[in-house]
């Protein structure tokens, strides 16, 4: 299938960077020269400058721009799409199909493990392009479809924002190590191992399940898992995703 990317950023790249797999990808841009150094990197992939009247005409589009930008590029736009499909946070399905015309609208929030084909990717929108949008995007990770637009905010503030967390996590625990004496390179491959082994075990295991099978009684997990509570860890993670979520909301009414 044919995938036009708009938008060439951060995510628009891990997007295509896992998609090209499987997908023929077109990205279209304002800046020809940032295009010309991403197809160096990615050579199978198709390139064009965003023209003034961008005919969109039948094309599969996957909207990558910021939330900001919705407006200014959609002004650009001219024909009726095939299915539009946007990553945009927040950004609501109606403003979507105020702004471009398209058969079939679909919002996503996919996240930046993209790239490595593994992106936990939220899905909502036209129940006519369900399977199209599913198709996509679990030839690039793990892909749920929900019914409502909140669902999907609030699997912006998890999965679309939590690879930032998860780093933030990762990177402290490294800290932690070399803060003990331990040299950074090995600290950065214990976090790494952690995070993968971890990340089988949570396939199978209730995260409270897995914690008590590790805190042994006056051990050292209890040592160190009372001064995350004490430091109030748990608190700050329920948070950040009320905060994200909220967030999400405001672009949402922008
Ligand atoms: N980063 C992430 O992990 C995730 C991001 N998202 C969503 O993905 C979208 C893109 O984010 P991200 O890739 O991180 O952001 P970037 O800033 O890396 O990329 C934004 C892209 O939008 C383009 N753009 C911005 N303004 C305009 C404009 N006025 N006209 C034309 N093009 C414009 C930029 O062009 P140029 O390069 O020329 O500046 C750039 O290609 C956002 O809507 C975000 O909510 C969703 C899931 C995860
Ligand atoms: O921070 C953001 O707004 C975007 C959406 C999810 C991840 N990054």
């Amino acid at each position: 299938m044919k995938l036009t990317l708009i938008g060439n950023g951060i995510m628009a790249q891990s997007l295509a960077r896992g998609l090209i797999k499987n997908h023929e990808i077109e990205i279209i841009g304002r800046d020809i020269e940032k295009l010309k150094v991403i197809q160096e990197k990615m050579p199978q992939i198709t390139i064009k400058a965003l023209d003034d009247q961008e005919d969109i005409t039948g094309k599969n589009i996957l909207f990558c721009v910021k939330p900001y930008a919705l407006q200014s590029v959609s002004a650009r736009l001219v024909g009726n799409a095939n299915v539009l499909l946007s990553i945009l946070a927040g950004t609501k399905l109606e403003s979507l199909r105020k702004q471009i015309k398209a058969k079939h609208y679909i919002r996503t929030m996919p996240n930046i493990a993209a790239s490595v084909q593994n992106s936990m990717t939220t899905i909502t929108g036209d129940n006519e392009a369900k399977i199209i949008a599913m198709e996509i995007f679990s030839s690039i990770g793990q892909a749920i479809w929900v019914n409502t637009e909140t669902q999907l905010d609030i699997a912006t503030a998890i999965a679309g924002s939590g690879p930032a967390y998860l780093a933030l996590v990762a990177e402290a625990l490294a800290d932690g190590a070399v803060k003990a004496g331990l040299e950074r390179h090995l600290s950065m491959q214990l976090v790494q191992g952690l995070f993968s082994g971890t990340s089988s075990l949570l396939k199978h295991s209730h995260p409270a399940i897995l914690k008590d099978s590790v805190m042994s009684p006056g051990g050292t997990t209890a040592a160190g898992y009372a001064e995350l509570e004490k430091a109030g860890v748990r608190n700050a993670m329920i948070s950040a995703v009320e905060a994200a979520f909220e967030k999400a909301i405001e672009l949402g009414k922008k």
